[in-house]
């Protein structure tokens, strides 16, 4: 694609005691975007943070909160996201897709749609597609759940033929990007690049936006 992609560093792997400096330190240094890993102990086996942490987030920062939903029933946490100041609200495939895209918009919020290492490509046309699509697709490099996990080079080809197909879509990966792994995950067509252990685990997440 030619363009410097966005890092979003996930929160995920921030000390969560001292969240609103984590999130500073990632902004001072390399972050265009704050990733949110919201998890309800249901969809995936960890549960980690709602409605009522991003709300005090906001207070800090007024970064692009890019939410990844991994939760069942994600049409329940429109109102509360919207509410409290999320700005992406991305959630993986599910049958209601017409009526989340089309509330999540109503509250200002940017849709985006995550696809599992399981899930085919052809699931998300449709909504891409869509007279009301979404904005972005999110491809999980790993299984949903973790940080810290294993990057799975095989995905890079549903990035590839993503980006083939939309030359202007937001594509994001998710899990296991580091300095061994951005290059290729860019290459393939990533525009957007989440990164937690990597980055928290650096003594200096450096500089450079790649
Ligand atoms: O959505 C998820 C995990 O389910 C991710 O956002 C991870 O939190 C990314 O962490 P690293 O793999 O970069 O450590
Ligand atoms: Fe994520």
């Amino acid at each position: 694609m030619g363009v410097t992609p966005k890092i979003a560093p996930s929160m995920l792997s921030s000390d969560f005691a001292n969240l609103a400096s984590e999130a500073k330190r990632m902004l001072d240094f390399v972050a265009d975007w704050l990733h949110m890993d919201i998890m309800d102990g249901h969809f995936v086996p960890n549960l980690t943070i709602g409605a009522p942490v991003i709300e005090s987030l906001r207070k800090h920062t007024k970064a692009f909160l890019d939410c990844h939903l991994m939760v069942t029933n994600p049409i329940d946490y429109v109102e509360p996201l919207g509410k409290a100041g999320a700005s992406g609200f991305t959630f993986h495939v599910e049958e209601n897709w017409q009526e989340l895209i089309q509330k999540i918009k109503s509250k200002a919020m940017r849709p985006g749609v995550a696809l599992k290492p399981g899930t085919l490509i052809e699931e998300v046309y449709p909504l891409v597609d869509s007279e009301n699509p979404v904005e972005m697709v999110l491809v999980m490099t790993v299984e949903p759940g973790f940080g810290g996990q294993k990057f799975m080079p095989q995905m890079m080809d549903k990035v590839r033929v993503l980006r083939k197909k939309y030359p202007s879509l937001d594509i994001e990966v998710d899990g296991g990007l580091g300095p061994s792994t951005i290059e290729m995950a860019a290459s393939a067509g990533a525009n957007c690049i989440v990164a937690g252990s990597s980055k928290f685990g650096a003594a200096e997440p450096g500089t450079e936006k790649c």
